[in-house]
């Protein structure tokens, strides 16, 4: 079939013009749709008939597509148009206040049998729930245009690309997406070619408009589903416009169905950075960084070393595909193809390479507050703030409201082929060798800047037992320390024991000499005076410095119940006003704290009941004897 077919559902001018079968209702699409993909066409026609859309849009990925699909978006409200000069081809879109994060009450593993979710995620019967998603689906795109968005997470030429279909009423949607992934035609010719497996991703806003009704700037509801059904592969999402609800290739593909693949598949899908560091002797080191949601992947991934000779590149700030390769190495990639960052805290002083990337525009900000001029800030952009703003609400502002002017889970949505400081390698399929895994949370107290494991089992530990303080990514309250094994705590797809299994089996087949190191770390702990006890961002490339020279063994370190710490000395601390003994207090492990931090481990250990890995039950009985001990 030639790329003109897709012509057969535009008019002349590039119009939609509807299906056959929705004039006739007779089914019909098939016929007048772009695509020989025949497991496509049926669904696409399945979901028309119970969603009932207006109209049925193939995307095709196209500038002129976006252009035209944004310029609609600008005449319904649902996005500002930016000072071109300052935010080329950009655009502000502000939520309905109550669609601003992920909604984890709401999402759902339903899979055949309830173990197999495990007691991390929300279950449902599948049977169950597909009657209620039924419900829910039926009619809800009536008034609106169903757009249907073939994507691939990771790169088409890869062995075994990994399609998605994304059918939404969103055009928001549809313009997020193809900053996100690849998405449009070449991916669909290549579906057809390989006659290829999709996963196929349902969105609804969940807000059908009625003969005549007036639609509003971002239409949702409030009842809100997130649903994946792992057996079919296949993701069901109602309601939510927002980022991690309805762009379904991220979370809900790349982290929840993906884990499920890579279970089955023999690889990882994590919720991991990936970046490149280059010493003063050129050699090449690739270090991946699990954090929970906002708790800083996207400023490591962008990091502007604060000490001499030591070169930071990017390979990915969200999400990372890992398998060992053939010789036992693990190697990496990243599926994505866009930043999805959080706003607040980005700035020239703290994340100049974000800064310098969202400059360049094609850009969509949600939820942040607009200046006078037609530009974008939030919380932390610049050291003052403007003397007025519209905030993310659309209320006048200036620095005496007293509220914050960006929402703080304001997001850029941004290509990351903008990014300056992007590794080649982000472009091959292959991906790169990882030498050092890092976990990380949010910790006032207790945790250490830097901790290394005494090897890869202990580390699996340490990733099991990492946790966080929650923050705005997700909705829910700020501040409460959760358990968050490997970050992933949101994202797993299925039994969190099984998991962790999934993680110490697949590396006990690799090649033992070449495992990463890895290392658990904490930016956030703070001293007795309330402050940070490490200023972070651009410096944590010391900690990166010193994690390097652990593998290289030309550190020091101190050797604590937990695992190494840095001696005072180790740290390169070069041009700052810290000194060793400030160093010490950020790594110091406190036999009171974790008195508590280990009834805390044991208590969430004893969630995971029968399914939790021996190995983890005996790296636990270690570390108490080793405090014991102490
Ligand atoms: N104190 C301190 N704050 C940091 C550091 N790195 C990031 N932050 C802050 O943490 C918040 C989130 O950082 P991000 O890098 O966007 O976090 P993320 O993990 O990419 O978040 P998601 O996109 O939700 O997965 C921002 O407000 C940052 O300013 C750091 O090294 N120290
Ligand atoms: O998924 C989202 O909406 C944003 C994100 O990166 C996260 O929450 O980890
Ligand atoms: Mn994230």
């Amino acid at each position: 079939m030639g790329d003109d077919a897709r012509q057969l559902v535009l008019d002349e001018s590039g119009d939609n013009v509807a299906p056959s079968h929705l004039d006739s209702n007779t089914p019909g699409a098939s016929k007048d749709a772009p695509t020989t993909h025949q497991a496509l066409l049926a669904w696409v026609q399945q979901v028309a008939e119970l969603t009932q859309p207006d109209r049925v849009y193939w995307v095709d990925g196209s500038e002129a597509e976006n252009k035209r699909l944004t310029d609609e978006l600008v005449d319904a409200g649902t996005l500002v148009r930016l000072n071109p000069e300052a935010f080329p081809n950009s655009f502000a879109a502000f939520s309905d206040p109550k669609d601003v994060a992920r909604v984890e009450e709401q999402t759902f593993i339903c899979s055949e049998e309830k173990h197999d979710a495990g007691f991390t995620n929300n279950w449902m019967d599948p049977s169950e729930m597909r009657e209620k998603l039924n419900g829910l689906f039926s009619g809800s795109m009536r008034g609106r245009t169903m757009y249907v968005i073939p994507f691939v997470m990771g790169h088409l030429e890869a062995e075994d690309p990994k399609f998605g279909v994304e059918i939404t009423d969103s055009a928001y949607v549809v313009a997020s997406m193809r900053i996100m992934a690849r998405i449009g035609t070449d991916v669909l010719r290549k579906m057809e070619e390989l006659d290829a497996f999709f996963v196929p991703a349902l969105h609804s806003v969940g807000a059908p408009l009625a003969e005549g009704e007036q639609d509003v700037a971002w239409p949702c509801s409030d009842d809100k589903w997130i649903v994946h059904f792992p057996e079919d592969r296949s993701i069901w999402s109602y309601g939510s416009g927002y980022g991690g609800n309805a762009l379904l290739g991220k979370k809900c593909y790349a982290l929840r169905i993906a884990s499920i693949m890579a279970r089955d598949e023999g690889w990882l899908a994590e919720h991991m950075l990936i970046l490149k560091l280059t010493s003063p002797e050129k050699k090449d080191y690739f270090v991946a960084a699990a954090f929970p949601s906002a708790c800083g992947k996207t400023n490591l991934a962008l990091l502007d070393p604060t000490i001499e000779g030591w070169k930071v590149e990017t390979l990915g700030d969200d999400i990372t595909w890992m398998r060992f390769g053939h010789n036992g190495e693990l190697r990496a990639t990243n599926p994505e193809a866009g930043l999805f960052g959080v706003a607040p805290g980005t700035g020239w002083s703290t994340n100049p390479n974000a800064m310098r990337a969202i400059a360049k525009g094609n850009s969509i900000f949600t939820n942040v507050a607009l200046t006078d001029d037609g530009g974008v800030w939030w919380e932390g952009m610049t050291d003052e703030a403007p003397a007025h703003l519209t905030d993310w609400l659309g209320n006048e502002w200036t620095p005496e409201s007293g509220r914050p002017a960006a929402h703080p889970n304001s997001r850029f949505c941004t290509p990351i082929d903008q990014i300056d400081m992007l590794a080649e390698e982000y472009h091959s399929p292959d991906g790169v060798p990882v030498s050092a895994i890092l976990f990380g949370g949010r910790r006032k107290t207790t945790v250490p800047l830097v901790t290394q494991s005494r090897d890869w089992t202990n580390g699996i530990f340490m990733g099991s037992t990492l946790s966080s303080e929650t923050t705005a990514a997700a909705a829910g309250q700020v501040g409460v320390v959760r358990r968050d094994p490997m970050a992933m705590l949101p994202f797993m797809g299925y039994d969190a024991g099984d998991y962790l299994r999934h993680w110490i089996t697949l590396s006990g087949k690799a090649n033992q000499e070449t495992l990463p190191k890895i290392f658990l770390v904490n930016w956030f702990r703070r001293t007795a005076d309330g402050g940070f006890a490490w200023p972070g961002f651009g410096d944590n490339s010391r900690v990166l410095k010193w994690v390097i020279e652990r593998i290289e063994g030309t550190a020091d370190a101190v050797e604590t119940p937990i695992g190494f710490v840095p001696t005072g000395e180790s740290l390169d601390l070069t041009g700052m006003d810290m000194t060793a003994a400030d160093v010490e207090a950020a790594v110091h492990v406190d036999p009171e704290e974790w008195k508590k931090e280990l009834a805390g481990i044991e208590e969430w250990y004893a969630r995971f009941g029968e399914s939790l890995p021996e190995d983890l039950v005996a790296e636990l009985q270690t570390l108490k004897e080793r405090f014991a001990a102490a």
